[in-house]
């Protein structure tokens, strides 16, 4: 298809026209089916690092395909698959699976990330260089779920990805000191009886973890930064020069320890909903640039896993469909913020080429029309995702993603998808 997205304003800019053919940004060209786009801003195709689609093995929950159409839906052109799934993506043969069922679902760019220890367990390194080397290409590996708690296995896996320019993405927990936790720990903690999981419990892992990357000059990645002394030293480890990076949620961004007085499980996740004052650090380091991306960590969660007791629930949230409404609910409309931390960064922290790119003539397709006037109601059985744990159900959300476009085919039209 070519298309012509008529009146569109890119990144905020005055209206223009923007021509798509073969799969590419086109000079201007006769007989395009044209998308009246007046009062839409263009985005390059969001990108999220950090995505949970649970395929193989919970395919209750979700899939590739129902996360790949919550992800177009919400904008997205390119997800990065966490690793955690049954069995565990810890070979060439799980991640290229993965990697064909993106494909097949053709509806946003499915990447899978790796398992740094086989099956997740922290004892042995899983065959980094085997799914690098794999159709799947991967450059991303994570435990994500579990911390890599040893030392000297995270200090083995930062060289051994050095070779292919990898990254180690760390859940940063120090598991002993997060036994039995259920929430932040703290005054809301305390007052509920429930057991904590305290900042230090993750501020610690990061600061050993930017020591080992600086010490064999590797790439790190931080997870769902969560709380502000993490923002602290990573703050002190960019301005040294350490090759770090790290991404926050749109719900660390919003929420807080005090929704637990409820006991609704749907605000249970790892690692906890924190203070206010973490929120507002949280939310001047991702101007800042200390934490450089917006990642959903989009955890579905099938109902019985999460309409239960709060002990027993499972940790995490839905995150694909509402991450840009939230964002823009906090930042307004500083598109090019937006556009650097939900896209660009994204695509270079994951060596996406031809995502998170400038939409000018000649540059891929890939790219979203967002209606930042619209307001939308947060319904969670309107949502494509398979599951259900969404945090914002009932709350009024600004911005509504109207098209996207994946290598200048339309996933998403009339804020709805193509398939
Ligand atoms: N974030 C969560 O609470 N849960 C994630 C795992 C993770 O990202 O740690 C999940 O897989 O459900
Ligand atoms: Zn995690």
């Amino acid at each position: 298809m070519a298309y012509l997205i008529k009146g569109v304003s890119i990144l905020g800019a005055a209206p223009t026209d923007l021509f798509i053919k073969d799969g590419v940004i086109a000079a201007p060209f006769e007989g395009a089916e044209v998308v009246d786009a007046g009062g839409l801003v263009a985005l390059p195709g969001l990108v999220d690092v950090h995505t949970h689609l649970r395929e193989p093995g919970r395919e209750d929950a979700e899939t590739v395909e129902t996360g790949s159409r919550a992800a177009a839906l919400g904008g997205y052109t390119a997800v990065c698959a966490m690793a955690n799934t049954s069995p565990v993506a810890d070979t060439a043969g799980v991640v290229e699976q993965v990697w064909r069922l993106g494909r097949e679902a053709g509806l946003v760019d499915v990447q899978p990330i790796g398992a740094v220890t086989v099956g997740l367990a922290g004892k042995q390194m899983a065959e980094l260089g085997a799914m690098a080397s794999s159709a799947a290409n991967v450059r991303i590996f994570s435990d994500d779920g579990f911390c890599v708690a040893d030392p000297k296995l995270m200090r083995r896996a930062l060289e051994y990805v050095k070779a292919f320019d990898g990254v180690i993405a760390q859940h940063a927990e120090e598991p002993r000191l997060t036994e039995g936790a259920q929430m932040h720990e703290g005054e809301v903690s305390t007052r509920l009886g429930l057991t904590g999981w305290p900042a230090v419990a993750e501020e610690a892992i990061i600061a050993r973890d930017v020591l080992l990357a600086e010490h064999v000059g590797s790439r790190l990645h931080v997870c769902h930064v969560s709380t502000a002394g993490s923002v602290e030293v990573l703050r002190q480890a960019k301005a040294r020069g350490v090759r770090v990076t790290a991404e926050v949620t749109p719900h660390h961004l919003l929420l807080t320890d005090e929704l637990a007085a409820g006991y609704d499980p749907v605000f249970k996740v790892n690692p906890p909903l924190r203070t206010r004052k973490d929120v507002e650090a949280l939310r001047q380091a991702l101007l800042d640039g200390v934490i450089d991306v917006v990642a959903t960590d989009h955890a579905p969660h099938a109902v019985q896993d999460k309409e239960c007791e709060w002990a027993h629930a499972r940790p995490g949230m839905l995150g694909l469909e509402t991450a840009l409404p939230i964002v823009l609910s906090i930042y307004g409309p500083q598109w090019e913020l937006i556009a650097d931390r939900m896209s660009r960064a994204p695509a270079r922290i994951a060596g996406l080429a031809g995502h998170g790119g400038d939409l000018t003539v000649g540059s891929p397709a890939n790219l979203t029309l967002v209606d930042p006037s619209a307001r939308r109601v947060v319904d969670p059985s309107e949502l494509a995702s398979r599951s259900r744990n969404t945090p914002y159900a009932g709350m009024t959300l600004p911005g509504r993603i109207v098209a996207t476009f994946l290598r200048g085919e339309a996933t998403v039209l009339d804020g709805k998808a193509v398939k």
